[in-house]
């Protein structure tokens, strides 16, 4: 059966919101964790298919799954919250219950409707230990405990007075593994989320409830928290993905050592941490991280985030040390200045700026001094960091749909899929001015329509390093340095304005590095100029168009609508013959004017076209021709795509502003079917998009819908399983990405599943939080959850559901997603019409 078979027999009682996929078949739970994305072969040896709890076989009755028990520690957040007790933990369809023995014809001290259950999620507070929040709104009468209420920590988001926790420590961590898989398996309202749940810390580091800051940070980093609204809870809750994002944030902006604070975790500099470390009671147990990671600390270290970091340390990169016990293992950093943190003002008046311009230019001047549409923010060096991935080996994102199960085709096929060229690996750039506006500051947030607004000029990023081969064969520019010295007064490149092609010559990726294969010689210009002179006509362009207005600001040129009014002779020799149809004189055309100067990295514009050129499809932006008009000004003719962006369609959108989505489902079904097609395309010639959003999907005015923008595509082969480097624009990146793991094609089934809640809400996921906190939101939460999730058809939740399921394993595929019931409900091309009018 397939996955979107399986997906459709979520029934609706059961759907409260969109969740993992169901499991491939014969994959049972597993200890190894999920949400891994081990390369399938090696998963596949660690899955026991017999495990009961958690596992669906792919039969109806797997829907209904045994009762588990086991002896489990537990403590709740009332009076006797400092008092672990020894229970029988007892889950059963309806109910966990906790008894003093194991006679559970006894009445149980604690009983709780799995009805109530809103989240399950790993703690810190001791070994093997989770919270349970329960909401009180669902709580039935059938608790014969006294939970209190009160602070119940992590889970307990919002009004913890309708909320209480419980917490639960079994004695090993597979029996932890076990009970969260039973318990995800049988609430309904947890979405098959739980967080990670395979690290322990030994980091002395936490949230001071009392002043309400950071402590024992390196200062950088309490800066960045501080502005991105990660609270203490969040801390508390997850704080291996605090880490996490925090690192991803640092090499995303680019932001290195800090010389001047070598030893930043020095306990005479934490008074708290000493604290910790000498067990001294902590007050305000529930946010009490020096108690909690002191209680984590005397625990082994299986998966630490950073202890386990086996590569070597980069030249520069240290790691400061107080005690082997209270290490924060970070490269010197860099302290930003807080007006580095990312700017959503900045960022919107950005985009409103380039937007202002895409019509307002005549064809000749590409770039005014208003655009600045690329390098306009000082490029910052971008650095990976050895082993990132190392720890936080196992999250707890579980699958709790009891689906029967799908994947006909699954595992093996990427298994033996590898994936080997990253064809437009980015590294910033240094020396390019920053025009005072967009000198980050920081600004109050602005409302998701402005964000949404910000959003269509997004840049995105990536900051690895790969070498670029076979066809796509280009290399860097400049092989990275593994130095972590870097321009003081650089300041943070913004997350949502991520370099992408800056403007000036690199020189070269500055910081510490993450493990890399080494990168193939630079290109020269000659090199460059040579492939370049191998898809492109060496001839003036201008006389065979008819220049008619600009449509649009990219980061490496303008693009103009212009008119063919004849074929180059030299065109028409070569191409016409199977080409007639999309070569007429007078047809329309899209033409991307690029200066090749000012671009740090012309490889990636000859990859693109390369992409391009070699990926014809119906659901993808074609390209026509490309002429080199000077040895510095490369014309590129695409298909004109009238109806512009998705982005645009969506703001457009009469609906938008209404409490109605912006797009319907039948046309969303229509779009996201599309895009669908044109990348089962780009996946069965084994290439990754890397950046799918509705800014790089654009239709026409006849409602065909097609993907654009190749600069991020990598190349799958089989000398290498996986990328893990970080590309994306950061609210579409699917957990692999910001986690730093290795990943492949099913990036972009993730970003279809957010691009389709931007058709149905207006924006993606988190698009009002601060980057960071996006990112520890898209770490922790996993998939995401649908604002009004009451209002969608059961067809529409099953499939985000498969898109946007965090487990890799048992996210679909294109061509499991080009079968899905959802796609039934497509509209009509015609049905776009009201869509598209916009633009006349
Ligand atoms: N083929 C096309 N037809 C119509 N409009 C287009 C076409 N290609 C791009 N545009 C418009 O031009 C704008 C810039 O496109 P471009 O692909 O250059 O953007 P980008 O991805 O931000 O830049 P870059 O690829 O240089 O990094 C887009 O917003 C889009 O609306």
């Amino acid at each position: 059966m397939s996955l979107s078979a399986a997906a459709n027999n979520i029934s609706d009682n059961e759907f409260q919101n969109i969740g993992p996929a169901p499991r491939p078949p014969g994959l049972g739970k597993n200890s190894s964790g999920f949400n891994q994305t081990q390369p399938l072969t090696k998963l596949a040896t660690q899955i026991d298919i017999h495990r009961g709890v958690g596992a669906r076989s792919g039969s109806q009755s797997s829907m209904h799954l045994k009762k588990r028990t086991g002896w489990v520690s537990y403590k709740d957040d009332g009076l006797l919250s400092f008092l672990w007790q020894k229970r029988y933990m007892v889950l059963n369809d309806s109910y966990l219950a906790l008894y003093k023995n194991d006679k559970v014809a006894d009445d149980p001290v604690l009983q709780i409707p799995l009805t109530s259950i809103v989240s399950v999620s790993r703690n810190q507070l001791k070994q093997n230990c989770f919270e349970i929040v329960r909401s009180n709104e669902r709580l039935s009468s059938s608790s014969n405990s006294s939970v209190s209420t009160g602070s119940s920590g992590s889970g307990s988001t919002g009004d913890s007075g309708s909320r209480k926790s419980i917490f639960i420590s079994p004695k090993t961590e597979q029996e932890l593994h076990s009970w969260l898989d039973a318990i995800f398996a049988k609430c309904p309202l947890l979405s098959g989320v739980s967080s990670p749940t395979n690290f322990t810390h030994k980091v002395h580091v936490g949230f001071d409830p009392e002043t309400g800051s950071f402590v024992g940070m390196p200062s950088n980093w309490e800066k960045l928290l501080k502005h991105s609204r990660i609270t203490g809870e969040d801390w508390n809750n997850d704080s291996a993905a605090v880490i996490q994002v925090l690192r991803f944030y640092q090499e995303y902006n680019g932001i290195s050592g800090n010389a001047s604070n070598p030893n930043i975790n020095n306990a005479n500099q934490h008074p708290p941490l000493n604290a910790a470390k000498n067990g001294s009671s902590l007050k305000s147990s529930g946010n009490n991280i020096y108690k909690n990671l002191n209680a984590s600390n005397s625990s082994v270290n299986p998966a630490g985030l950073l202890a386990q970091r086996h590569a070597p340390s980069p030249p520069n990169t240290e790691v400061p040390r107080v005690s082997e016990k209270a290490t924060v293992p970070l490269a010197k950093t860099n302290t930003p200045s807080p007006q580095h943190f990312t700017p959503y003002q900045q960022q919107t008046q950005h985009s409103r700026h380039t937007q202002q311009t895409r019509n307002g230019q005549s064809p000749n001047t590409p770039y005014g001094q208003r655009n600045l549409p690329h390098g306009n923010s000082q490029q910052q060096s971008h650095q990976q960091q050895h082993g990132l991935q190392a720890g936080y080996q196992s999250t707890g994102y579980r699958p709790h749909h009891n689906n029967v199960n799908p994947y006909a085709k699954q595992p093996t096929a990427y298994a033996s899929k590898s994936l080997e060229q990253n064809t437009r690996d980015v590294s910033p750039q240094q020396g390019t001015v920053i025009p005072p506006r967009l000198h980050p500051q920081r600004a109050p947030p602005q409302p998701p329509s402005a964000l949404r607004t910000a959003q269509k000029n997004v840049q995105t990023t990536n900051l690895g390093s790969s070498s670029v081969q076979a066809h796509y064969e280009i290399s860097e520019d400049r092989q990275p340095s593994p130095t972590t010295h870097r321009a003081e007064q650089q300041p943070l490149q913004p997350l949502r304005q991520a370099p992408k092609k800056p403007l000036t010559e690199q020189k070269g990726p500055v910081g510490v590095t993450k493990q890399r294969k080494p990168t193939k010689p630079s290109m020269s210009n000659a090199e460059i100029m040579a492939k370049l002179n191998t898809v492109a006509l060496n001839i003036d362009p201008s006389p065979y168009f008819n220049m008619i207005e600009k449509a649009g600001q990219g980061a490496s040129g303008s693009v103009y609508l212009a008119q063919r009014i004849m074929l180059p002779p030299k065109l028409a020799d070569e191409e016409l013959g199977n080409n007639q149809e999309r070569l007429k004189p007078g047809d329309k055309v899209a033409i991307k004017q690029m200066i090749l100067s000012k671009q740090p990295r012309k490889e990636l514009i000859v990859n693109e076209i390369l992409v391009m050129k070699d990926s014809r499809h119906k659901n993808i932006v074609n390209f026509l021709e490309a002429y080199l008009k000077t040895e510095d000004d490369l014309w590129v003719v695409m298909e004109f795509m009238e109806g512009g962006s998705l982005t645009d369609i969506i703001e457009n959108s009469p609906s938008n502003g209404s409490k109605n989505s912006p797009l319907t489902e039948p046309q969303i079904a229509y779009i996201v079917r599309e895009t669908c097609h044109g990348l089962r395309f780009l996946h069965d010639k084994n290439i990754i998009h890397r950046d799918i959003k509705s800014d790089n999907v654009l239709l026409d005015t006849r409602a065909r819908v097609k993907i654009t923008d190749f600069g991020f595509c990598a190349k799958l082969t089989d000398k290498r399983s996986k990328r893990a480097t970080m590309v994306g624009t950061p609210y579409w990146m699917a957990p692999e990405v910001v986690k730093q793991r290795e990943y492949d094609e099913k990036v972009d089934v993730w970003s279809l599943g957010i691009m389709g809640i931007e058709m149905l809400e207006g924006e993606p996921p988190y698009l009002n939080e601060d980057p960071l906190k996006a990112l520890y939101l898209i770490a922790t939460n996993g998939t995401p959850r649908l604002k009004h999730p009451e209002t969608l058809s059961l067809e529409i939740k099953r499939f985000l559901s498969v898109c946007l399921c965090v487990d890799v394993r048992y996210r679909a595929s294109t061509e499991e997603l080009l079968h899905h019931t959802f796609f039934n409900m497509a509209c009509e091309p015609e049905d776009l019409t009201p869509l598209l009018s916009w633009k006349k």
